[in-house]
């Protein structure tokens, strides 16, 4: 049997005098998209940052994440290093986090390319431009431009561009256009989209909105204070959810897509 892309089992994560996520378990084969869905505080951003073992200071993650087939959970950072990148490409929700402020955005997008692929000179050069290229950032303008100087959207879609360049086989996208305005957020989302499906990638999307999160994958895990409480196909838990704080989500997404299209409310069936 081929193992999965991912395979968590039992995660739990604890600061000192609580557990922040209580025992979770998941897969993602190769081209399959779950989605990672809860309220804020749930532990979906340690639940991600725990499988590339990105945990901050002060908490301890428990159980076994194998990403790739290593596991994570408890190994040294040494080990964990190779897989960020080839094994699993990180989009966070601030692009900033993942640009460094001082360096032009080709450099930037060239170092993960050059230490993962080992491409140097004019090869280099190209797959750099055509990295840019797939993000829709061809211009020549866009690789010399230092962060500042691009606009949120274009930000994200450089740091897309970094996750993308060792050629990830699963890419974790944590609330990646929660900081954009709402059309930006769909081109971005329009991007992920096009991308996963054109490499065939595994995806992890984590977000607290129903809405992008039924847009974006085919199965949904709902976290509530840091356990999963229902899980699923979208289509089914959009259908008919079984949880209350499920229910309480379609329905809240409801509510808000007839107010965005002048609409009376529906119920979770779409029904008026
Ligand atoms: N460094 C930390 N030390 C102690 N508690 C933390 C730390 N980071 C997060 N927590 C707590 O862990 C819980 C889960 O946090 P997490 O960031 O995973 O939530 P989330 O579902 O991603 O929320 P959001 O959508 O707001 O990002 C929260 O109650 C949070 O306060």
């Amino acid at each position: 049997m081929t193992e999965a892309l991912l395979r968590v089992s039992a995660l739990r994560v604890r600061s000192r005098d609580a557990a922040l996520v209580d025992g979770i378990d998941f897969e993602v084969a190769a081209g399959e998209r779950l989605g990672l869905i809860g309220e804020s505080g749930s532990g979906k951003s340690l639940t991600s940052l725990a499988i590339t073992a990105l945990l901050p200071d002060g908490l301890r993650a428990t159980g076994s994440v194998r990403l790739a087939g290593v596991e994570t959970v408890g190994a040294d950072e040494q080990s964990v290093r190779p897989l960020r990148g080839p094994a699993a490409g990180v989009v966070f929700q601030e692009p900033l986090t993942a640009l460094d402020p001082l360096m032009r955005v080709g450099r930037q997008i060239a170092e993960p390319i050059r230490r993962h692929l080992g491409l140097r000179g004019s090869a280099l050069d190209r797959a750099v431009a055509e990295a840019l290229d797939e993000v829709r950032l061809g211009e020549q303008r866009f690789a010399r431009a230092f962060p500042h100087e691009l606009s949120g959207g274009q930000r994200q879609r450089v740091a897309i561009a970094i996750a993308l360049a060792a050629r990830p086989r699963l890419l974790i996208a944590d609330e990646p256009t929660t900081a954009l305005d709402v059309t930006v957020q769909s081109e971005v989302l329009d991007l992920l989209d096009r991308l996963v499906a054109e490499r065939d990638m595994g995806l992890l999307f984590v977000s607290h909105d129903l809405a992008v999160v039924s847009r974006m994958t085919d199965r949904v895990l709902v976290l509530q204070r840091g356990a999963v409480v229902e899980e699923g196909a979208v289509r089914q838990i959009l259908r008919a959810p079984q949880h209350p704080y499920t229910a309480q989500l379609v329905a809240h997404a409801r509510v808000l897509d007839a107010a965005l299209d002048g609409s009376g409310p529906t119920d979770v069936e779409g029904r008026r």
